[in-house]
């Protein structure tokens, strides 16, 4: 579903991102974690090519993003939805303006954009909070508008960058049921950067552990979060292996 072949990224002098090649299979769970700077964000942002490579070829379901340009590029972010640590809603827009923005961009008819407003906000469950602004919402419901926004255009991609650093660890855990609904329901295949390994070992079938900009490893997760181990990476297995622990890598 999405194909990283040699990419690379620097910015400045500064080599983000070396000749790192992976793939993500249609339906997974994706995981990508490693230390602070060790490229995870930057990884996430080519594979929508926020962040455009250097070198190396992007393929998300089937089509190469990195020979495009313009108009064809736009289109085909319309099926990968992004969503952020800091959620990234507009203040002064409602939550029912804030999940249209991505319908207007997209250039979908007005009269088409209430049903579908509504049927994204039922399906994060905030069907009663269409009039209601950023402000008045907790980070939980803030996080959930964002995902509604990022349903909007029936995306087959979902990146998610940090989507619960800014949470506690009981709406941590409601956001990533939601998560989950999006991959079983909607057949959503989703990749989640971030820096903690409960999130990780929760929902993810696969994880890339990122160091210095280069894949250190992927590791399979087996059901209930235990690693099943393609390699051995010392590292890894001993983050995986402390028992509900929220320590960072
Ligand atoms: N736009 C940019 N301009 C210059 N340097 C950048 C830019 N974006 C990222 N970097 C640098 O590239 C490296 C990788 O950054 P990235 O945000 O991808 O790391 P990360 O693993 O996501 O880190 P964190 O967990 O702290 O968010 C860092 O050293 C960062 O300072």
């Amino acid at each position: 579903m999405i194909t990283l072949h040699n990419v690379s990224k620097s910015f400045i002098q500064f080599d983000a991102i070396k000749s790192v090649s992976l793939t993500i299979k249609r339906g997974e769970i994706y995981g990508i974690i490693g230390a602070s700077g060790a490229g995870k964000s930057t990884l996430l942002r080519l594979m929508n090519l926020l962040e455009v490579p250097d070198k190396g070829t992007v393929e998300v379901d089937g089509q190469a993003l990195t020979n495009m340009k313009g108009k064809q590029l736009r289109q085909a972010r319309q099926s990968i939805g992004m969503i952020f640590q800091h959620f990234n809603l507009v203040a002064n827009k409602t939550v029912y303006e804030n999940v249209a923005v991505s319908l207007q961009l997209a250039k979908i008819p007005r009269k088409d954009h209430r049903s579908r407003v509504e049927e994204c906000l039922r399906f994060v469950g905030l069907e009663d909070y269409l009039d209601k602004y950023p402000a008045q919402l907790s980070g939980g419901q803030k996080q959930r508008v964002a995902i509604a926004r990022a349903l909007a255009n029936n995306p087959k991609v979902l990146l998610c960058d940090e989507p619960t650093s800014s949470l506690d660890p009981n709406t941590t855990a409601e956001i990533l049921g939601v998560l989950e609904s999006i991959n079983k329901r909607l057949g959503v295949t989703i990749v989640i950067v971030s820096h903690e390994m409960e999130v990780i070992k929760s929902i993810c079938q696969r994880v890339t552990v990122m160091a210095n900009g280069e894949v250190y490893d992927t590791i399979t997760i087996e059901p209930k979060g235990v690693a099943m181990k393609d390699s051995n990476p010392k590292w890894f297995v001993e983050q995986l292996s402390k028992d509900g622990d929220n320590s960072h890598a």
